[in-house]
């Protein structure tokens, strides 16, 4: 994909990274990195840090202390920023009486992007045929579709996106799960951000927990699944046509496991473990997941909001 003026491969590289606002400690110590080619979560309750981490990132906030680089240039360096990074903070702030077009090709001046882009950028997003119409009259899928166009005018290397699944209906959220994705294979570095992780955990590689400004957890979806803070485990969601033989695949792997409506549920093992002992027994499956409440405890668990 390499494009024409961006960051080739870009890593994000959040270090030391503090905000104080008076008293409050909005972002506290932050160090993380986030990788080309991969969809990150940013994820944390409200009032985390989230929000202030992206503004610095962007510039748009003076750090306490630390630094966040694109590749190790300040944002605020970048030679050509709309062409390098992409951001979308508030889907909100579009001027009603302009259409999305109006909106794009000012964007486009001021960012020196070539005009070409804004018709790229709009039907990127699935929004030609409204691209006339003023936005006021959109609705905030609509507008959410804006805001990723906005952030795509300059065909960027990397898109940083606050909450962009926050408020879509269920085909909005299938078709930017679906987006964000093809993004991703293309090389591009995609970090979104959300206070839920049921909302994103479908659409995200690598997450990045935060709670109180303070990072929690950075490392794969995966992973998190296999962490188990106060013990607990991660279980996985396995069903097959042959349940007697995946029952025998699982004990042949020392796996316990109880039966539930929806198959087995295997407690203390990764969906990968799981696999792989169907397939060295043989064993055809039906389902294979990471139980999505287990999930959601050990997320609760990290920001503290377990109510524990
Ligand atoms: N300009 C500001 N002045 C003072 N306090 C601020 C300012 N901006 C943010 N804060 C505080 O910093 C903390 C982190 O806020 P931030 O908006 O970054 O969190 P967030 O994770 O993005 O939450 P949300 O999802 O609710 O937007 C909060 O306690 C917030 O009240």
């Amino acid at each position: 994909m390499p494009t024409t003026t961006g960051l080739p491969g870009a890593t994000i590289e959040i270090a030391g990274l503090t905000k104080r606002f008076g008293r409050v400690k909005a972002v506290d110590d932050l160090t993380f990195s986030v990788q080309p080619g991969r969809v990150t979560g940013f994820l944390g309750p409200n009032g985390a840090g989230k929000t202030t981490t992206l503004r610095m990132l962007l510039g748009l906030e003076r750090p306490s202390s630390g630094k966040a680089t694109f590749n190790g240039v300040r944002y605020r360096r970048l030679r050509r920023p709309l062409m390098s990074v992409g951001a979308a903070l508030e889907a909100s702030s579009f001027h009603p009486g302009r259409s999305a077009r109006d909106h794009l090709r000012v964007y486009a001046q001021a960012g020196r992007v070539p005009a070409r882009r804004i018709d790229d950028a709009l039907a990127a997003v699935g929004l030609t045929e409204a691209a006339d119409r003023r936005v006021g009259g959109y609705s905030l899928g609509m507008r959410q579709r804006l805001g990723l166009a906005f952030a795509l005018l300059g065909d960027p290397e990397v898109l940083v996106l606050d909450e962009p699944i926050n408020g879509l209906d269920p085909e909005g959220i299938r078709w930017i799960r679906h987006f964000l994705r093809g993004l991703a294979a293309q090389g591009r570095t995609v970090l979104i951000s959300s206070h839920l992780l049921s909302e994103v955990q479908q659409s995200v590689d690598d997450v990045i927990i935060i709670a109180k400004g303070r990072l929690r957890y950075a490392g794969t979806l995966a992973g998190l699944g296999a962490q188990s803070p106060g013990g607990i485990a991660p279980s996985t969601v396995v069903d097959a046509p042959r349940r007697d033989d995946l029952a025998q695949a699982l004990s042949a792997a020392q796996l316990g496991f109880e039966r539930s409506h929806s198959g087995f549920v295997v407690r203390g093992a990764s969906s990968e473990e799981v696999g792989r002992a169907a397939f060295a027994a043989g064993v055809e499956l039906s389902q294979l997941r990471t139980d999505t409440g287990s999930l959601e405890d050990t997320f609760l668990r990290l920001v503290g909001e377990d109510g524990l």
